[in-house]
Protein backbone atom coordinates (compact mmCIF):
# COMPACT_ATOMS: atom_id res chain seq x y z
CA UNK A 1 0.00 0.00 0.00
CA UNK A 2 0.85 3.56 -0.89
CA UNK A 3 0.39 6.83 1.12
CA UNK A 4 2.55 10.01 1.69
CA UNK A 5 3.24 10.67 5.47
CA UNK A 6 -0.06 13.44 5.21
CA UNK A 7 -2.61 11.58 3.34
CA UNK A 8 -4.74 8.99 3.83
CA UNK A 9 -3.92 5.27 2.77
CA UNK A 10 -4.68 4.20 -0.85
CA UNK A 11 -6.19 1.11 0.35
CA UNK A 12 -8.56 2.67 3.30
CA UNK A 13 -10.60 -0.90 2.97
CA UNK A 14 -7.28 -2.47 4.26
CA UNK A 15 -7.72 -0.73 7.56
CA UNK A 16 -10.06 -2.05 10.77
CA UNK A 17 -12.33 0.76 12.03
CA UNK A 18 -11.27 2.97 14.46
CA UNK A 19 -12.53 1.85 17.89
CA UNK A 20 -15.13 4.15 20.08
CA UNK A 21 -15.10 5.26 23.21
CA UNK A 22 -17.59 3.77 25.31
CA UNK A 23 -18.52 2.96 29.28
CA UNK A 24 -15.50 3.61 31.69
CA UNK A 25 -13.18 4.13 29.01
CA UNK A 26 -15.13 7.33 27.68
CA UNK A 27 -15.39 8.52 30.97
CA UNK A 28 -11.55 7.99 31.81
CA UNK A 29 -10.62 9.82 28.79
CA UNK A 30 -13.31 13.22 29.57
CA UNK A 31 -11.71 13.26 32.76
CA UNK A 32 -7.57 13.19 31.17
CA UNK A 33 -8.12 14.89 28.58
CA UNK A 34 -11.19 17.61 29.21
CA UNK A 35 -11.32 19.93 26.35
CA UNK A 36 -8.94 18.23 24.97
CA UNK A 37 -10.62 15.46 24.25
CA UNK A 38 -11.50 15.63 20.63
CA UNK A 39 -7.89 16.21 19.99
CA UNK A 40 -7.33 12.78 21.68
CA UNK A 41 -10.08 11.55 19.03
CA UNK A 42 -8.02 12.64 16.11
CA UNK A 43 -4.91 11.05 17.58
CA UNK A 44 -6.22 7.59 17.72
CA UNK A 45 -7.34 8.50 14.57
CA UNK A 46 -3.88 9.10 13.24
CA UNK A 47 -2.58 5.58 15.11
CA UNK A 48 -5.38 3.77 14.10
CA UNK A 49 -4.69 4.93 10.05
CA UNK A 50 -1.25 6.00 9.14
CA UNK A 51 0.15 4.75 12.16
CA UNK A 52 -0.51 1.02 11.63
CA UNK A 53 0.24 1.60 7.81
CA UNK A 54 3.64 3.59 8.25
CA UNK A 55 3.88 0.35 11.27
CA UNK A 56 4.47 2.34 14.36
CA UNK A 57 2.06 0.05 15.59
CA UNK A 58 0.62 -3.59 14.68
CA UNK A 59 -2.57 -3.87 13.20
CA UNK A 60 -3.78 -5.50 16.17
CA UNK A 61 -3.16 -2.84 18.29
CA UNK A 62 -6.35 -1.22 17.17
CA UNK A 63 -9.11 -2.23 18.92
CA UNK A 64 -7.42 -1.62 22.32
CA UNK A 65 -5.66 1.54 21.11
CA UNK A 66 -7.27 3.63 23.88
CA UNK A 67 -6.99 1.54 26.88
CA UNK A 68 -4.05 -0.57 25.99
CA UNK A 69 -1.82 2.69 24.46
CA UNK A 70 -3.02 6.19 25.03
CA UNK A 71 -5.12 6.33 27.97
CA UNK A 72 -2.79 4.04 29.26
CA UNK A 73 0.11 6.45 28.76
CA UNK A 74 -2.28 9.57 29.70
CA UNK A 75 -2.94 8.47 33.16
CA UNK A 76 0.72 9.23 33.76
CA UNK A 77 0.68 13.16 32.64
CA UNK A 78 -1.31 13.26 36.73
CA UNK A 79 2.44 12.13 37.90
CA UNK A 80 4.03 15.05 36.39
CA UNK A 81 4.49 18.20 38.58
CA UNK A 82 2.69 21.87 37.56
CA UNK A 83 4.25 23.73 34.59
CA UNK A 84 7.62 21.33 34.48
CA UNK A 85 9.31 20.08 31.52
CA UNK A 86 8.89 16.52 30.17
CA UNK A 87 11.56 15.00 27.52
CA UNK A 88 10.27 11.58 26.39
CA UNK A 89 12.49 9.86 25.00
CA UNK A 90 11.88 7.03 22.08
CA UNK A 91 8.28 7.91 21.88
CA UNK A 92 7.75 6.54 18.46
CA UNK A 93 3.84 6.89 17.94
CA UNK A 94 4.07 9.71 20.61
CA UNK A 95 3.66 7.18 23.70
CA UNK A 96 3.49 7.67 25.87
CA UNK A 97 4.73 11.78 24.93
CA UNK A 98 1.42 12.95 22.74
CA UNK A 99 -0.89 11.31 24.83
CA UNK A 100 0.33 13.36 28.09
CA UNK A 101 0.74 16.40 26.08
CA UNK A 102 -2.90 16.15 25.47
CA UNK A 103 -3.46 15.26 29.42
CA UNK A 104 -1.56 18.13 30.49
CA UNK A 105 -1.52 21.24 28.39
CA UNK A 106 0.64 23.42 31.11
CA UNK A 107 3.70 20.95 30.91
CA UNK A 108 6.16 21.21 27.93
CA UNK A 109 7.03 18.30 26.67
CA UNK A 110 10.26 17.39 24.36
CA UNK A 111 10.25 14.02 21.82
CA UNK A 112 13.22 12.24 21.65
CA UNK A 113 12.89 9.86 18.85
CA UNK A 114 16.00 8.87 16.03
CA UNK A 115 13.87 7.56 13.23
CA UNK A 116 13.44 9.83 10.09
CA UNK A 117 10.08 8.44 9.65
CA UNK A 118 8.70 8.34 12.80
CA UNK A 119 10.00 12.00 13.31
CA UNK A 120 8.15 13.09 9.90
CA UNK A 121 5.11 11.30 11.30
CA UNK A 122 5.10 12.89 14.70
CA UNK A 123 5.38 16.75 13.23
CA UNK A 124 2.46 15.87 10.93
CA UNK A 125 0.33 14.73 13.82
CA UNK A 126 1.57 17.49 15.81
CA UNK A 127 1.29 20.02 13.87
CA UNK A 128 -2.72 18.66 13.07
CA UNK A 129 -3.54 18.73 16.86
CA UNK A 130 -2.70 22.01 17.03
CA UNK A 131 -0.41 21.11 19.83
CA UNK A 132 1.52 23.74 20.82
CA UNK A 133 3.61 21.99 24.28
CA UNK A 134 5.70 19.82 22.05
CA UNK A 135 8.50 19.55 20.05
CA UNK A 136 10.13 16.48 18.35
CA UNK A 137 14.05 16.40 18.14
CA UNK A 138 15.27 13.90 15.69
CA UNK A 139 18.14 12.01 17.79
CA UNK A 140 19.13 9.30 20.10
CA UNK A 141 18.77 10.45 23.35
CA UNK A 142 23.04 9.80 23.99
CA UNK A 143 23.46 12.36 21.42
CA UNK A 144 21.24 15.51 22.88
CA UNK A 145 22.46 15.79 26.99
CA UNK A 146 23.71 19.27 25.99
CA UNK A 147 20.82 20.71 24.99
CA UNK A 148 17.92 18.66 26.81
CA UNK A 149 17.05 19.49 30.56
CA UNK A 150 13.67 18.09 31.89
CA UNK A 151 12.30 17.96 35.07
CA UNK A 152 10.99 14.50 34.60
CA UNK A 153 12.18 12.11 31.75
CA UNK A 154 9.51 9.48 30.49
CA UNK A 155 10.18 6.55 28.49
CA UNK A 156 7.69 3.53 27.37
CA UNK A 157 9.38 0.05 25.85
CA UNK A 158 12.91 1.55 24.84
CA UNK A 159 15.04 -0.12 26.76
CA UNK A 160 15.48 -2.39 29.97
CA UNK A 161 16.30 -0.43 32.44
CA UNK A 162 20.33 -0.87 33.33
CA UNK A 163 20.16 0.44 29.86
CA UNK A 164 17.60 3.37 30.22
CA UNK A 165 19.58 4.60 33.14
CA UNK A 166 22.33 5.69 31.57
CA UNK A 167 21.08 6.82 28.70
CA UNK A 168 18.36 8.95 30.12
CA UNK A 169 20.22 10.40 33.15
CA UNK A 170 22.21 13.20 31.85
CA UNK A 171 18.84 14.53 29.93
CA UNK A 172 17.35 15.00 33.58
CA UNK A 173 17.65 18.16 36.13
CA UNK A 174 19.71 17.79 39.62
CA UNK A 175 16.06 17.60 40.79
CA UNK A 176 14.33 15.84 38.25
CA UNK A 177 12.78 12.15 38.58
CA UNK A 178 12.82 8.93 36.00
CA UNK A 179 9.67 7.61 34.98
CA UNK A 180 9.58 4.79 33.28
CA UNK A 181 6.29 2.41 31.86
CA UNK A 182 6.97 -0.65 32.60
CA UNK A 183 5.56 -4.35 32.61
CA UNK A 184 5.50 -7.23 34.28
CA UNK A 185 9.47 -7.65 34.22
CA UNK A 186 9.60 -4.31 36.30
CA UNK A 187 11.09 -5.94 39.82
CA UNK A 188 13.85 -7.91 37.70
CA UNK A 189 14.49 -5.18 35.86
CA UNK A 190 15.54 -2.95 39.05
CA UNK A 191 17.44 -6.01 40.50
CA UNK A 192 19.45 -6.20 37.61
CA UNK A 193 20.07 -2.19 37.73
CA UNK A 194 21.88 -2.23 40.74
CA UNK A 195 25.25 -1.27 39.77
CA UNK A 196 23.92 1.12 37.58
CA UNK A 197 21.60 2.83 40.40
CA UNK A 198 24.78 2.95 42.57
CA UNK A 199 26.87 4.42 39.66
CA UNK A 200 24.31 7.55 39.12
CA UNK A 201 23.57 8.04 42.81
CA UNK A 202 19.83 7.25 42.22
CA UNK A 203 17.70 6.70 45.12
CA UNK A 204 16.17 3.15 45.19
CA UNK A 205 13.51 3.12 42.65
CA UNK A 206 9.75 3.02 43.86
CA UNK A 207 7.90 0.88 41.48
CA UNK A 208 4.17 1.76 41.32
CA UNK A 209 0.60 1.66 39.74
CA UNK A 210 -1.12 4.35 38.23
CA UNK A 211 -4.39 5.36 37.17
CA UNK A 212 -6.01 2.74 39.35
CA UNK A 213 -9.35 4.84 39.53
CA UNK A 214 -9.89 5.51 36.27
CA UNK A 215 -8.74 2.53 34.31
CA UNK A 216 -9.38 -1.43 34.24
CA UNK A 217 -5.58 -2.69 33.61
CA UNK A 218 -3.68 0.71 35.97
CA UNK A 219 -0.48 1.54 34.50
CA UNK A 220 2.84 0.48 36.22
CA UNK A 221 5.73 2.61 36.32
CA UNK A 222 8.92 3.26 38.27
CA UNK A 223 9.94 6.28 39.70
CA UNK A 224 13.18 7.31 40.29
CA UNK A 225 15.13 10.19 41.64
CA UNK A 226 18.56 11.28 42.86
CA UNK A 227 19.93 10.83 46.24
C1 LIG B 1 9.55 -0.25 20.73
S1 LIG B 1 9.56 1.43 20.25
C2 LIG B 1 8.51 2.13 21.50
C3 LIG B 1 7.87 3.39 21.02
C4 LIG B 1 6.94 4.07 22.02
N1 LIG B 1 7.65 4.57 23.17
C5 LIG B 1 5.83 3.14 22.45
O1 LIG B 1 5.78 2.77 23.62
O2 LIG B 1 5.00 2.77 21.59
C6 LIG B 1 11.18 2.00 20.76
C7 LIG B 1 11.49 3.39 20.23
O3 LIG B 1 12.71 3.84 20.82
C8 LIG B 1 13.48 4.48 19.83
N2 LIG B 1 14.88 4.42 20.27
C9 LIG B 1 15.72 3.35 20.24
N3 LIG B 1 16.94 3.69 20.72
C10 LIG B 1 16.86 5.01 21.10
C11 LIG B 1 17.80 5.93 21.63
N4 LIG B 1 19.05 5.58 21.90
N5 LIG B 1 17.38 7.20 21.88
C12 LIG B 1 16.09 7.57 21.60
N6 LIG B 1 15.17 6.73 21.07
C13 LIG B 1 15.55 5.47 20.81
C14 LIG B 1 13.18 3.69 18.56
O4 LIG B 1 13.48 4.40 17.38
C15 LIG B 1 11.70 3.41 18.72
O5 LIG B 1 10.90 4.42 18.14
Amino acid sequence: MSESVTGRPDNPDALQPIPALRGREREAAQTLFGERLPGAEKYVEHLCTTGITHGLLGPREVPRMWGRHVLNCAVVGNELPASGTVADVGSGAGLPGIAMALARPDVEFTLIEPMERRVDWLDTVIRDLGLDNVQVIRARAEDVADEVMADVVTARAVSALKKLIPMTVPLLDDHGQLIFLKGRTVQAEVDAAQKVLKRFRLRHPQIELVGQELLEEPTTIVRIRHR
